[in-house]
């Protein structure tokens, strides 16, 4: 095994890998980088910048780059991003359309809720469906386990499931670390995930409790490490003695949607069944005969809750294509008006 592949590398031999490294952190045009070996701080190229058509084609926590290594000096310059197998954006700040990178390359998800307050299952929703709209995959982790009675605990997973179709659910405790385990097991050794959740939920004692004993159990076989890579806990993504790595970056917590129509399909594929049974199939489930959804609603079949989180989401979407369809057709007009500018120019010195 090379060193890159201990931080999630597969190998691909159409990509020169000696000039391949991953991002570990951002912070202001500084990104801090390792190969698996050694860490550089790396900028980026001068024409990478020239050719970055948006926030999007910076690099963020999580991507693989392509850079040209300074070893003796520990730095690096960035010359390009590989491509991305799933990424997190968030609206760029002052920028009501731009979309900015978050992480990318994440494969798993926590969808991170304490027990010891009310879940909030609308917010569950809504990370569900970030998830699958990134491309990872979603795990729920329902955290302070030490804090709730095994009733809270049984009632809290089992509405979990319902509003998280088929995505596992894991009750631990960072503190006696119930559930620690089987939560690893959802995290295996060279795989990449993330933390979701409100703040006080308990993300950062969840990375010390998975630091602690394997620090402790792992100590004989990497003493010599002399990055002292188990010490460092401010980086944003998490190298963990397991082998996995973990992103808890602060960024994660204003994620917004996106275009996530197969995302919605995914998240609530219990209302997409129930559609397929309305009489009318551009039906609005409102006062149409022979709604399967209204009717399901009316059995409580479906609750009300969901059924309204489903309709805020996808309104939300909506609303998002609409504005970006905007931006696209104002960048477009741009465009054309640098063009004639252009040319004006050239017509009179012609
Ligand atoms: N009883 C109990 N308390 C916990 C557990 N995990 C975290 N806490 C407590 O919950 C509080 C918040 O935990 P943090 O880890 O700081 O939460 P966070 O999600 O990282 O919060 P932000 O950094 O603000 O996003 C702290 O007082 C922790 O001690 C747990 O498993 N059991
Ligand atoms: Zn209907």
């Amino acid at each position: 095994m090379n060193n890159l592949e201990s931080l999630g590398w597969k190998t691909d031999s159409t990509i020169n890998e000696e000039s391949v490294a991953r991002v570990l952190t951002v912070q202001k045009g500084i990104y801090r980088i390792s190969d698996g070996e050694l860490e550089y701080l790396a900028t980026l190229s001068g024409k990478f910048i020239n050719n970055a058509q948006s926030s999007l084609d910076f690099p963020a926590v999580g991507d693989w780059v392509e850079v040209q290594k300074l070893v003796d000096e520990k730095k690096a310059i960035i010359n390009g991003i590989l491509p991305r197998k799933s990424q997190f954006t968030r609206q760029a700040a002052g920028n009501k359309t731009e979309a900015q990178i978050v992480a990318a390359n994440i494969d798993i998800v926590f969808i991170v809720n304490s027990l010891n307050h009310d879940l909030n299952l609308r917010r569950i929703e809504r990370y569900v469906l970030l998830a699958y709209e990134s491309g990872a995959t979603p795990v729920v982790v329902l955290t302070k386990k030490d804090e709730a009675s095994t009733e809270v605990i049984e009632e809290a997973i089992a509405s979990v499931h319902e509003v998280a179709i088929g995505i596992p659910v894991v009750a631990i405790s960072s503190i006696t670390r119930e559930g620690i385990d089987e939560l690893l097991t959802y995290l295996p050794a060279f795989k990449t995930g993330a933390l979701l959740g409100s703040s006080g939920v308990g993300k950062s004692t969840l990375i010390n409790a998975l630091f602690e004993r394997e620090v402790q159990e792992t100590k004989s076989i990497r003493e010599d490490d002399s990055k002292g890579r188990h010490t460092t806990t401010h980086r944003e993504m998490f190298l963990l003695p397991t082998g996995a790595m973990l992103i808890d970056t602060p960024g994660m917590r204003e994620l917004q949607l996106w275009e996530g129509e197969s995302a919605m399909e995914a998240t609530f594929q219990d209302i997409e069944q129930l559609e397929d049974g309305c009489r009318f199939s551009d039906c609005k489930h409102s006062t149409e005969p022979g709604c399967r959804v209204q009717e399901a609603l009316a059995e409580g079949e479906l609750s009300e809750e969901r059924f309204q989180s489903y309709r805020k989401l996808q309104r939300e979407l909506a609303f998002e294509r609409r504005k970006q369809d905007m931006k696209a057709k104002l960048e477009e007009k741009s465009k054309w008006k640098k063009i004639s500018k252009h040319q004006k120019k050239h017509y009179k010195y012609k």
